[in-house]
């Protein structure tokens, strides 16, 4: 159930589950990311993957390095997912170190 309402400002890309844009939300004015999936996604793949963003909720996303999962509702029959916004996807990011390697850890 929303508890927020958005604004969709712009598409950002496509994945295979959904259509991801750019939102604002109306209230507090932070600008978020909505994952909106298609609709011959079965419900029981899309309550799945819910099922496991909020285990995933439960970890301290920036010390887990995981995108914070701030909320997700239904829409029109389809589901939705807030997620934090973010500015880079790993293919930018490497490009944008012409693909030098980075230690981790
Ligand atoms: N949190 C975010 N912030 C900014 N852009 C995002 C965010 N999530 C997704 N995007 C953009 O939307 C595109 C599609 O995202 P999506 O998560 O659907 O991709 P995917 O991992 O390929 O898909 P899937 O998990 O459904 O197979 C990304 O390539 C990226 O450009």
């Amino acid at each position: 159930h929303a508890t927020n309402s958005y604004y969709v400002e712009k598409l950002l890309g496509e994945g295979g589950f959904g259509v991801v844009a750019r939102c604002m939300n109306v209230d507090t004015e932070e600008v978020v990311a909505l994952k909106m999936f298609r609709e011959y996604i079965d419900k029981e793949d899309a309550e799945g993957e819910i099922e496991c963003l909020c285990k995933l909720k439960q970890l301290d996303a920036d010390t887990h390095n995981v995108v914070k999962f701030i909320e997700h509702f239904e829409y029109k029959g389809r589901f939705c997912l807030i997620f934090e916004m973010l500015d880079l996807d790993l293919f930018d990011f490497l490009e944008s170190r012409n693909w030098r390697p980075k230690a981790c850890g």
